[in-house]
């Protein structure tokens, strides 16, 4: 009897079994995801991202698998990699109604209350809304909005580095800083690099990026946790959130309300609040609300990205002197030595040309579109800003990884096919920057920094047959509309730097020279080196002058 009752349980255990592991093949017959490594239950695919930068095991897999397109679960969420430009274009251009939105951000929109900024907005009328004020008041056909505030800014960043060279990093961002929150609010760019609203912008963009990063939070994965109240202990993320809060709330009201009121006594400058509110004739409550919220973005995003740019333009400098003698020279025949360059040099100068795209290719920042920065910590559940060994980045299941996933991924709003493979819908879907800009059809020894491939052996042009490093702007609906200004900020302070200085490495009390190790900080989604000393010599006594009369100049004097 008893052998009977076990007989028949097994039967029935090996029946549900078999119909189990049946409906599990139909399934994933009839539903194929894309290739990509197999995952464990729960944690899926973290511990093949653990402490190697996500976009070199992407690109791995893009050759592992031979497919442009690749799949991996993290912990449950299906991510989407795309590897090719064909593939990011098939998807994020032509199909952009599917691939327009963005994933969801617990901590950084519920809680920290960065819902308002439509760089992490989901697809839908208020993005569009913001997206298209931004665009209508602020787009590539008007360079007279924001050159004459770069150049401004890039000259006296010339000056500064003169008193503080060691201090470079610092002011390169008070440099782009100070440009942005110029064209945006109409403010003076030397007044407002050492004013509180950099300083407090500054702070809102360490915690928006710090929190753009979900999987820098469990509250992200788990998103009832935003309910524990912040007392309970281990919900440090609360206290944290509400520090970051009023760093944000400063960000969006402070500039803003500063603007408004120079606007009122009729003193300010024209720039991006001023062209809104002349658009907008009679603007209702609602619609000032969204002319500070769409200046609010500005700095958020448009900073630290060429931030990164230049500091990588410095590393190559010292690490690549023939490159720099080379522009040097291009500089002395066009510019000559008694001025500085000026956008009108741009066309005749291929070769600073050359140098910004192999920049931006070379260590490509936005090696997945997506955006972070070094020296913010990250922290999870308990994790404390003032504890700087607290690295952790996920903290399930004791496993600590980078999960690449930001505010700049890409969200797919309705299942689709691509190439024969299902991608689900509410898939989180990135492209692999990294592996187009390295890709060794299209840059024969990609691992090289070499400006020269951009250039015509024959006439010293640009060589218009190479790929031009654009995609490290994002790609469809979501591509970055701010992308004509970064160009022009990076690309005369570029050309204003090495007309002025000679870069080189720096040399320590003993006089012995420092080689910066050219690392590049990956724990962070977003690629940039870390910091390094370097110097910067006068080409000649005389240039100081030139620097001088060029400040004056721009400064009207
Ligand atoms: C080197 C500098 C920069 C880089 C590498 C960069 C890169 C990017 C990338 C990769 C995206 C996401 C694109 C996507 O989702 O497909 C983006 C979005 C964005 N960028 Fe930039 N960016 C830079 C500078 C700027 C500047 C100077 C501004 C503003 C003045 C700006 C404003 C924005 C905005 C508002 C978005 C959000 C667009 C949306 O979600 O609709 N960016 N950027």
């Amino acid at each position: 009897m008893v052998s009977n009752n076990i007989l028949a349980w097994t039967g029935c255990g090996v029946a549900l079994a078999i119909l189990y592991l049946f409906q599990q093949l139909r399934f994933r017959t009839r539903n194929l995801l894309p290739p990509g490594p197999s995952s464990f239950p729960l944690i899926g695919n973290i511990q093949c991202l653990i402490s190697r930068p996500t976009w070199i095991t992407f690109t791995e897999w893009y050759q592992k698998y031979d497919s442009d397109i690749i799949h991996v679960n993290v912990a449950g969420n299906p991510i989407i990699i795309l590897n090719t430009l064909e593939a990011a274009t098939e998807l994020f251009e032509r199909r952009s109604a599917t691939y327009s939105s963005r994933p969801p951000l617990t901590m950084l929109n519920d809680l920290i209350g960065w819902k308002w900024a439509f760089v992490g907005m989901p697809y839908g009328p208020e993005w569009k809304a913001c997206r298209k004020l931004f665009t209508t008041m602020f787009n590539p056909n008007n360079a007279d909005q924001h050159e004459p505030q770069e150049l401004k800014a890039a000259r006296n960043f010339l000056l500064n580095l003169h008193e503080k060279p060691e201090q470079y990093a610092k002011l390169v961002r008070k440099m782009t800083g100070s440009s942005i929150l110029s064209v945006a609010y109409g403010f003076d760019v030397n007044v407002v690099q050492d004013s509180v609203h950099t300083y407090n912008a500054e702070r809102a963009a360490d915690g928006f990026i710090a929190a753009s990063i979900p999987g820098s939070f469990l509250v992200d994965y788990l998103p009832w946790l935003k309910y524990i109240p912040s007392w309970v202990p281990g919900a440090s993320f609360q206290r944290q959130a509400r520090i970051w809060k009023a760093d944000m709330e400063k960000l969006l009201h402070g500039p803003f309300a500063a603007a408004k009121s120079s606007l009122i006594e009729g003193g300010m400058e024209p720039c991006f609040v001023t062209r809104c509110f002349e658009q907008l004739s009679d603007p209702d409550s609602n619609a000032e609300g969204m002319i500070e919220q769409t200046a609010g973005v500005m700095y958020l995003a448009g900073t630290d990205t060429a931030v990164v740019a230049l500091t990588t333009f410095f590393l190559a400098m010292v690490k690549y002197p023939g490159y720099q003698k080379k522009a040097q020279q291009e500089l002395d025949r066009v510019v000559g030595s008694n001025r500085l360059p000026e956008f009108d040099d741009k066309s005749s100068l291929p070769y600073i040309q050359a140098i910004l795209n192999e920049v931006l290719r070379y260590e490509s920042e936005s090696a997945l579109t997506c955006q972070s920065q070094p020296g913010v910590q990250k922290y999870c559940l308990g994790g404390s800003p003032s504890i700087p060994w607290v690295r952790i980045h996920i903290c399930l299941f004791f496993f600590c990884v980078e999960v690449p996933l930001t505010v700049m991924a890409h969200l797919s709003t309705e299942e689709d096919i691509y190439r024969g493979y299902r991608i689900p819908k509410n898939a989180t879907v990135m492209a692999n920057v990294w592996a187009m800009f390295h890709d060794e059809t299209k840059f024969p020894d990609p691992y090289t920094f070499n400006p020269d491939r951009y250039i015509c052996a024959a006439d010293g042009q640009l060589n218009l047959g190479v790929m031009e490093p654009t995609s490290g702007f994002g790609f469809g609906r979501r591509a970055c509309p701010g992308r004509h200004m970064a160009l022009s900020t990076i690309w005369i302070t570029i050309a204003s730097v090495l007309a002025v200085y000679d870069i080189s490495n720096a040399l320590d009390e003993n006089g012995e020279i420092i080689i910066p190790t050219g690392d590049y900080d990956t724990t962070t989604v977003q690629n940039r080196p870390y910091p390094f000393e370097c110097s910067f010599k006068l080409r000649s006594p005389e240039r100081l002058d030139v620097m001088r009369t060029s400040v004056e100049f721009v400064e009207g004097k």
